[in-house]
């Protein structure tokens, strides 16, 4: 195998063409095992639904709808059932990329979190304990009716990370990537120190 290959994205990395990286760490953090979650992304009228969330990992930051996935279920029933727990909704939900995130602990756990996209949706949206949701106007700002009532995308409130992968999210590119974090004891929090991101190329 490569020297180059990014460990955690092993699988068709052959197919994937670097779209940005960086970062001061020269090399990946070691992991012993891996935790399968999932995240889903909801769009309708040039919006994406976006949660608050109110506790647990990523606390006070807006992300997709998501969670672990649980024993006896695929990752797509786990996204589904998520978006509906958390968000009250349901969508027809298409894989569109894979975030390998690594953060410094003791267990020396890393995250493989399947990432998808849903293009409209049924029910009625509605906040649940974990998350609270809200519409941000994926529109370019200057000359939408949508936007000028619809805040844009809150990118200084998601994880630090995802600004990178955000743009192939939005125009609907197959995505591969990998975050390591570090604890960062003068700010008390795990910053990001080494990313890696390339889309699929096949
Ligand atoms: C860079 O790291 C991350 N980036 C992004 N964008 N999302 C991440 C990152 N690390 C974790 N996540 C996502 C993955 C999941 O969608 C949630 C965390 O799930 P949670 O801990 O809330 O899982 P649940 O099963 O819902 O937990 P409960 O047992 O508390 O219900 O964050």
């Amino acid at each position: 195998m490569s020297a180059n290959v990014v460990p955690g994205l092993e699988k068709d990395f052959h197919l994937l063409q670097e779209f940005v990286s960086g970062g001061s760490g020269s090399s990946w953090m070691e992991y012993t095992k891996v935790k399968l979650y999932t995240n889903a992304f909801v769009f309708h009228d040039n919006k994406i639904l976006l949660g608050y969330k109110k506790r647990g990992i990523g606390m006070h930051k807006y992300n997709g709808f998501g969670g672990k996935v649980e024993a006896g279920e695929t990752c797509l029933e786990a996204a589904a059932r998520e978006l509906e727990e958390e968000a009250g909704i349901k969508s027809s939900l298409k894989h569109i990329g894979v975030l390998f995130f690594f953060g410094e602990n003791e267990d020396q756990c890393a995250f493989h979190i399947d990432i998808y996209r849903g293009d409209g949706f049924e029910g009625t949206v509605t906040e649940s304990d974990e998350m609270s949701p809200q519409w941000f106007s994926v529109s370019d700002s200057s000359n939408s009716e949508t936007a000028s009532h619809t805040p844009p995308i809150p990118y200084e409130k998601l994880w630090e990370t995802d600004p990178h992968w955000f743009p192939l999210l939005l125009s609907e590119t197959p995505f591969r990537g990998r975050a390591d974090f570090r604890m960062d004891k003068e700010k008390g929090k795990l910053v990001p120190f080494k990313w890696w991101y390339g889309v699929c190329s096949a």
